[in-house]
C-alpha cells in the first residue's frame, strides 16, 4: 500500500530505489510500498514515519508560519531527541535567471557524498527531494514527499538530489546551533546513480504505462 493516495495534481509519492554501488550499478529494489519501505530503512538504522500535511504550506510559508503551523509534532520530535535549533530549508522556482543560478549553486552543495557528526532529520512540509544513504556498499534512494518525516543516524554517507528545478520545503533539526555541517568524502559515487530528474521522470512513465 502506498503511503498516500495520490492526488489529481500530480504529487509525488514516497518511494525507495535501492541499487548496488557498483561502477555499472544494478537496482536491487524499487518501491512505493510503505510497510516495504519502512522495513528495509529499519534495517540500515534509518526510520521514515509521516506527519498529516498542512496543505495551505505546501507551496511554502515563512519560518515563522511553517514552526508554529507545525509546533506539537516539531516540539515532540525536540523533546524526545534533545534537538537544539529546527530552522527550515525551502527552494521554489521563481522564474527568474538569477533563481536558476541560485538553484544551481544549492543543487551543487548537497550532490556530493558527505556526512555530519550529527542525524539528519528532515521534515518534508512540501516538494519532493531524493536522499542516497550509501551503506554497505548499498545506495537506499529516499524520495521523500509531503508529510515525510526521514531520519537518518549520524556519520551515515549520502547526499541529497533537489533536480535541476528544485521545489521543496524541509524542517530541519540539529543538535549544533552551527546548524548545517557536511565533511565530504570524495567518493564520486553520486556521479553514477541516476539522479532526481531522472529518477521522477521514470515514475511518471511508469505511473502512465
Ligand atoms: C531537504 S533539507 C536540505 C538538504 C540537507 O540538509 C542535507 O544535509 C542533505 O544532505
Ligand atoms: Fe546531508
Ligand atoms: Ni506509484
Amino acid at each position: 500500500m502506498p503511503f498516500h493516495v495520490e492526488e489529481a495534481d500530480n504529487r509525488l509519492m514516497t518511494q525507495l530505489t535501492v541499487y548496488t554501488d557498483a561502477e555499472n550499478p544494478e537496482t536491487l529494489l524499487e518501491t512505493e510500498d510503505a510497510e516495504d519501505i519502512t522495513a528495509t530503512l529499519k534495517e540500515i538504522d534509518v526510520r521514515l514515519r509521516q506527519w498529516e500535511v498542512i496543505e495551505a504550506l505546501t507551496s511554502g510559508g515563512s519560518q515563522e508560519e511553517i514552526l508554529a503551523a507545525y509546533r506539537e509534532e516539531v516540539a515532540r520530535v525536540v523533546a524526545e531527541e534533545g534537538y537544539t535549533f529546527v530552522d527550515v530549508a525551502q527552494l521554489h522556482p521563481d522564474g527568474t535567471p538569477e533563481w536558476a543560478e541560485k538553484a544551481r549553486g544549492a543543487r551543487e552543495k548537497f550532490l556530493n557524498e558527505h556526512t555530519h557528526d550529527d542525524d539528519e532529520v528532515r521534515f518534508f512540509v512540501g516538494g519532493s527531494g531524493i536522499f542516497y544513504l550509501h551503506v554497505s556498499g548499498k545506495v537506499y534512494a529516499v524520495l521523500c514527499e509531503p508529510g515525510d518525516l526521514l531520519s537518518v543516524p549520524k556519520n551515515t554517507t549520502h547526499w541529497f538530489d533537489m533536480g535541476t528545478r528544485p521545489d521543496f520545503t524541509a524542517i530541519r533539526f540539529f543538535h549544533d546551533d552551527d546548524g548545517w555541517v557536511g565533511d565530504f568524502t570524495g567518493d564520486p559515487v553520486s556521479s553514477r546513480i541516476p539522479d532526481y530528474d531522472s529518477t521522477v521522470a521514470r515514475r511518471a512513465a511508469r505511473h502512465q504505462g
